[in-house]
């Protein structure tokens, strides 16, 4: 490109940088101005308020001056925090305003135009012109999608045309042009290489600068009320989603907030690594959960079994066969559920008895007879309404017979003078009477205070025993052939025991949940409109149903790739689309590939796709690093003392290494052995683990899904380590996770998941062992 162009596109850039320093002088004044008014404002409320809650008597004229008051608080923090926001989008721009231009000509116009985009749009100071146009303008979908000449994109109004003359990108470093040029892609590759050539960082940064076309499919996708995204390991998924929050929250600004968005992440580890994105969009977070955390908190005082625990238990020999499992979690069993709900009689239902201080307070008994006395006609969930109003005024009533038991004059002799001038609330002692007269009135205030858990115990259902209802289920629910009568009747076994210890089998939490909540009405919240699901092969399919009805009114965007899948046969993804459309009840389901794979070196992505069956349809980015190597060693001395140099050796050369194993008391055992040997910067990570730090990182490979690391070391591929079925599996997650070098070590002959093809793309270093 002549020199001249260059010289004029880094003017222009020098002019931008010049606004925005004077952008972010006026609004960091601006904000210092508007900081100071919210105080006075605040100060003039406070004041406002205390002197007329003592001295005015007109209260409703005071009220309505403090309302007023309070909506000037209000819209002050208000304009102080969208200038806050301001200065952000302002200061993000800084040093980097843009990276790309177009240059368009409309139907009818003799003269092209020339846009800039950049991560947000940015006006001159009069508010005439566009410097900048924030990336998910309508405008800017052309620079993602288009290639030169005729091209449409979309707008509020409809479709709409121009034509595409010039698409420019840049790399712009700290107001400096680096690299310019003209292209006709989508984004030049040589722009992604350097983007993707860097050190890993421990967040995750956007991609704005450098989205691929399919992944602006994927990002601009507002119509589909199911997006499946089916992507090889690397290819961008949670990259590509989390561009699509910051679209779709930019183009529903009044109507949608990251409030109502909910992501459900791999692990804690994983919320941590991409929590800088969204900000770095001038965006806020939406919320994240795993689904551990989802769970816990529908079950507070059951321990449920997680993934991760589950992962370990499958990895046993006696747990190869799960048929009953299988089953438990399938469409068909959610179905039975919704059915036996729908035909449940009162004789069905079971209930519990309501207990305090060790003794009956509501009798199961007792509560049926009161559901009895409702209205046969009355839906399930509208009687339960009523039997908890029917048991709340009960317990208001005998608060007072309470208030006369023993167990309430001892408590209240042992109060001290601070627990007892609570109880008295508003009341002083000059409000009674005699000493009979306060004295009924504490121990009512006191029965009352205890016998509040009563009141959530019934607000929570617990005068209904799920537990004991869906072990009824389980004696009734029809169950296919191939499943024993032996094996249904240990499960259910197993189950009640597991209830006696407070525990619960992952399998169980869906179907139980759905019991729950068609029984008791609950549990169903409308206001998320997006639901996205990350590693969705890890969701049974029972749990998706589930998912759909917790989140009713919410649009899914979900996530996977079934070869990253542990434990779980392969599935084609239009096999997949057609299940979860019925799944999740999608209207207009919408599926979107993803081929290409852009974390790793050309050289370990082609073994990784060498691992798989149908790997060939991977697309390994253009991005040369080293072979991978293999390391074979037949002793555990040979293979312990390579570790070590390997780490080290990897260390040296990378801000972060990961040592891969297949469960956590193997990543414990090489922790141990590296911490003996002094080696330095070394992190055990568990599931409880919520921070990626530098160095090197030892975990079991189902915590490190949808992260990635400089390096990898497998810790140990051999046939006698990966015994179970899925290894294929096993090994390509590891392999997919390194961005630059992978290391595989094997103690004992190699697995046969590596396979001959596989091999050849190896280094392969044999070391039999030292007889001295
Ligand atoms: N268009 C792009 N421009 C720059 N970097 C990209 C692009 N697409 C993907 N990447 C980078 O590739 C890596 C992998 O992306 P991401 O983690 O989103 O993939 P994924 O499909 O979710 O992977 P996995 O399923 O293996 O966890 C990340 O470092 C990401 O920044």
């Amino acid at each position: 490109m002549e020199n001249h162009e260059r010289e004029t596109e880094q003017a222009r850039v020098d002019n931008v940088e010049k606004q925005i320093d004077q952008q972010v002088a006026a609004t960091t004044k601006a904000v210092e101005d508007a900081h100071r008014e919210t105080r006075a404002v605040e100060r003039n409320y406070s004041e406002n308020a205390s002197i007329n809650r003592y001295e005015v008597d007109d209260i409703a004229e005071s009220r309505s001056m403090i309302e007023q008051q309070r909506q000037l608080v209000s819209r002050a923090a208000e304009s102080e925090s969208i200038l806050k926001h301001q200065l952000r989008t302002l200061k993000n721009l800084k040093g980097s305003p843009y990276f790309g231009r177009i240059d368009i000509q409309d139907p009818g116009e003799d003269k092209s135009e020339t846009l800039y985009i950049g991560t947000s749009s940015l006006m001159n100071e009069d508010k005439t012109d566009f410097l900048i146009y924030d990336w998910r303008a309508p405008i800017s979908g052309v620079y993602y999608n288009g290639t030169l000449g005729k091209v449409n994109y979309e707008t509020p109004a409809g479709m709409q045309t121009t034509e595409l003359k010039k698409k420019r990108q840049f790399t712009i470093k700290d107001g400096k042009i680096t690299n310019m040029f003209d292209t006709n892609e989508t984004v030049g590759d040589e722009v992604l290489q350097a983007a993707l050539g860097k050190q890993n960082d421990q967040y995750m940064h956007n991609i704005v600068a450098t989205i691929q076309k399919e992944q602006n499919d994927i990002i601009r996708d507002t119509r589909s009320d199911l997006l499946l995204v089916q992507g090889v390991a690397g290819s961008g998924k949670t990259s590509a989603i989390l561009q699509r929050i910051a679209y779709l929250l930019y183009h529903s600004r009044t109507e949608l907030n990251a409030d109502q968005i909910v992501l459900f992440s791999p692990n804690n580890l994983f919320s941590h690594y991409i929590s800088e994105v969204l900000p770095s969009l001038g965006e806020r977070n939406m919320r994240q959960v795993t689904l551990e955390g989802f769970i816990r908190r529908r079950f507070e005082g059951l321990q449920v079994e997680t993934l991760f625990d589950r992962y370990e238990e499958r990895q046993k020999p006696e747990n190869a066969s799960h048929v009953v499992a299988d089953f438990i979690e399938s469409e068909s069993f959610m179905t039975s559920i919704a059915h036996y709900v729908e035909k449940m009689t009162i004789d069905d239902l079971q209930f519990a008895d309501i207990r305090f201080n060790g003794q009956v307070f509501f009798s199961a008994d007792h509560v049926k007879d009161l559901y009895k006395e409702l209205p046969l006609t009355m839906a399930p969930a509208d009687k339960l309404v009523q039997l908890k109003n029917k048991l709340i005024r009960e317990l208001q009533r005998r608060v007072k017979d309470e208030a006369k038991k023993d167990w309430v004059a001892k408590e209240l002799d042992s109060l001290d003078l601070q627990q007892l001038h609570n109880l008295y609330g508003k009341k002083t002692i000059d409000d009674f009477k005699d000493e009979d007269e306060q004295y009924a009135y504490l121990s009512r205030r006191l029965a009352k205070r205890r016998l509040r858990v009563i009141a959530d115990a019934i607000y929570n259902n617990y005068f209904l025993d799920f537990y004991n209802q869906y072990n009824k289920f389980l004696h009734q629910v029809e169950v296919p052939k191939t499943i024993s009568q032996r094996e249904w009747a240990t499960m259910i076994l197993a189950f009640q025991d597991e209830i006696e210890y407070h525990r619960l089998e992952l399998m169980h939490a869906a179907p139980l949940m759905y019991l729950r909540d068609l029984i008791s009405g609950t549990g169903q919240n409308r206001s998320f409109q997006y639901v996205f699901i990350d590693e969705m092969q890890d969701y049974s399919t029972a749990m998706l149903i589930y998912l759909k009805h917790a989140f009713p009114q919410a649009k899914f965007t979900v996530l996977g790739d079934s070869e990253q899948a542990l434990f779980k046969p392969l599935q084609l993804p239009e096999e997949l689309l057609n299940k979860l459309s019925g799944v999740l009840k999608a209207k207009r389901p919408n599926l979107i590939a993803l081929r290409r794979s852009y974390r790793s070196t050309t050289e370990i992505t082609n073994f990784a796709k060498a691992l798989l069956p149908d790997g060939d349809k991977i697309i390994s980015f253009t991005r040369h690093g080293k072979k991978p190597r293999l390391l074979v060693r037949y002793s555990d001395k040979e293979s312990q003392q390579s570790l070590l140099d390997e780490t080290l050796k990897l260390a040296d050369e990378h801000e972060t290494v990961a040592i891969l194993t297949k469960n956590q008391e193997q990543a414990a055992g090489i922790y141990q052995l590296l911490h003996r040997q002094k080696v330095e910067n070394i992190h055990l990570l568990d599931k409880d683990a919520s921070e990626l730090p530098k160095g090197v990182l030892i975990l079991p490979i189902y915590l490190a899904k949808g992260l990635e690391f400089d390096a990898v070391l497998a810790a140990d591929v051999s046939a006698k380590n990966l015994t179970n079925t899925d290894e294929v599996g096993m090994i390509y997650t590891m392999a997919s996770r390194a961005m630059h070098e992978l290391v595989l070590l094997s103690n004992g002959s190699v697995s046969d998941a590596i396979n001959e093809k596989a091999g050849r793309l190896l280094t392969i270093e044999y070391q039999l062992p030292n007889k001295n």
